[in-house]
């Protein structure tokens, strides 16, 4: 039985694991959940942190939240060979898992300060603070990236997949000076090369050029 993913695309996070089932090939039963439906007596069952994505492995008997944790478990259960997540050469697994972490805990979290205020409807414009905040993130993710063309070095890995759903919704509000962020346009550009890249992401990207729009 496929896993079941209960997901939005106006999400980050979901986006990121639709594009990590799409590399390695695994079909997901899909399930669009509202920012509403998250709290019902239900939904708080499976998933208590009343986020999304949540994954259902029933075949495993197994539920896990958090795009990261998610992907990373996808990749070890389904993918064909681990090269988006290795786990012989800890070195390199550990960049990833720095890049995932700093996706999670600073990106995402600077994502959300600019955002939210927007769709809560207590700002029509992202705060100061907020797209200063999105800057400095910005930059460390410049300063990242050496000469490799993927974060985690010679290959595409999660942690890739994790940024390019993050940084393709920032550039919608936050166009990337070219100046400034150079290795990041590179790397956003090859991203948005991916051939999954437009199916998982279009929808959601475009909802929130909307969002923006009417705030
Ligand atoms: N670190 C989590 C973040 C998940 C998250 O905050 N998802 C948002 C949607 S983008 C959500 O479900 N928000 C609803 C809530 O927090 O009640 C992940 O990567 O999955």
């Amino acid at each position: 039985m496929a896993p079941k993913l209960f997901y939005n695309e106006c999400s980050p996070p979901c986006r990121a694991v639709l594009m990590v089932a799409k590399a390695i090939g695994l079909e997901l039963e899909l399930e669009e959940k509202d920012h509403e439906e998250l709290k019902t007596e239900e939904m708080l069952q499976i998933n208590p942190q009343h986020t999304i994505p949540v994954l259902i492995d029933s075949d495993e008997d197994f539920t896990i939240w958090d795009s990261h944790a998610i992907a990373g478990y996808l990749v070890e259960k389904y993918g064909e060979d681990n090269s988006l997540y290795p786990k012989d050469d800890i070195k390199k697994r550990a960049l990833i898992n720095q890049r995932l972490f700093f996706d999670d805990g600073i990106l995402f979290e600077r994502i959300k300060a600019a955002l939210y205020p927007l769709k809560l409807g207590t700002s029509d414009q992202v705060p100061e603070d907020a797209a200063d905040g999105l800057i400095e993130a910005l930059g460390f993710l410049e300063s990242f990236m050496g000469d490799d063309p993927w974060f985690g070095g010679d290959d595409i890995s999660i942690a890739d997949l994790a940024l390019l759903a993050s940084v393709s919704t920032i550039e919608v509000f936050f166009p990337l000076e070219e100046d400034r962020f150079p290795k990041l346009i590179d790397w956003l550009n090859r991203g948005k090369e991916l051939p999954y890249f437009e199916e998982c992401n279009r929808k959601g990207l475009d909802a929130t050029k909307d969002l923006l729009a009417t705030s």
